[in-house]
């Protein structure tokens, strides 16, 4: 579980977190969801630690991250694993370099060990007969794929994915978010995703957190999102005209 408690951030004297609080309850697709610019990077960086808040507190499993010790800190560190926007792959090696790369970093697993694990990785994220590709001659969405299957190598307990779908076409981008739905559920983790994708957001949307020029405007789950009474979100949802279609049939019965 990740608590956030009243966090807020500026950059040269402009608030762009305002005092945001919220929880993300393990084993559901957590989604942040909001207008660009409204602040959903910044809350991911936040929260990972990429950015210092300037006030307001954070906490992993209860535990207050500015109050860890630099061992605790460290160990948090290994316990997240991220999916980058476009993916961040190392072009210049193999798939399963890739996956290795982490456990190269943060472990002392044997090479046997290493090649079990992303075997096992590689395996839960479907990508077959790529090991000794590289990313160059796989497509978009099996270089989504390895980079899902790398940020689950060091078996996390929290996973972070911003904007999972960035360039990757309607269909794919719904079989890479039922992949990360899947992948919470058997690992049991706490994933929070950014997007502003719709889609993702009524596939997957078990709980969301709407954002509005830094501050958190409504929060909770697909089957409410399309019959809230809040201007904001109505604006962010409604402005795919499916949707409005989708409402107009749910509400004539
Ligand atoms: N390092 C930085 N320095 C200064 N301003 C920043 C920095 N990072 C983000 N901002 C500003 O913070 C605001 C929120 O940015 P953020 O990237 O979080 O938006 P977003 O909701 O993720 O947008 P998008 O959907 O386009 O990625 C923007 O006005 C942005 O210019």
């Amino acid at each position: 579980m990740i608590e956030v408690k009243n966090i807020r951030k500026s950059f040269q004297g402009r608030e762009v977190l305002k005092g945001i609080d919220t929880t993300f309850m393990p084993g559901q697709t957590n989604l942040i969801i909001g207008q660009s610019g409204s602040g959903k990077t910044v809350m991911l960086k936040s929260i990972v630690g990429i950015h210092d808040v300037d006030s307001g507190s954070i906490l992993f499993n209860g535990l207050e991250v500015s109050k860890m010790k630099f061992n605790e800190r460290q160990k948090l560190r290994q316990e997240i694993g991220m999916v980058f926007q476009g993916g961040a792959l190392f072009d210049s090696i193999t798939v399963a370099d890739n996956i290795r790369f982490p456990m190269d970093m943060f472990t002392k697993l044997s090479r046997k060990e290493k090649q079990i694990q992303v075997d096992r990785c590689i395996e839960m994220v479907e990508l077959k007969d790529a090991h000794d590709l590289f990313p160059s001659e796989i497509s978009g969405g099996m270089q989504k794929r390895v980079a899902i299957a790398r940020a689950i190598s060091l078996g996390p307990k929290y996973l972070f994915c911003d904007e999972p779908n960035s360039g990757l076409d309607p269909m794919t981008s719904i079989v890479i978010d039922k992949l990360i739905q899947r992948i919470t559920y058997d690992l049991k983790i706490t994933t929070v995703i950014n997007t502003h994708d719709m889609n993702s957001v009524m596939e997957i949307g078990e709980k969301i957190l709407f954002l509005h020029q830094g501050e958190k405007c409504w929060e909770g789950n697909s089957s409410e999102i399309l019959n809230v009474d809040n201007e904001e979100l109505n604006r962010f949802v409604f402005a795919s005209d499916i949707l409005k279609k989708v409402k107009e049939v749910e509400s004539r019965g």
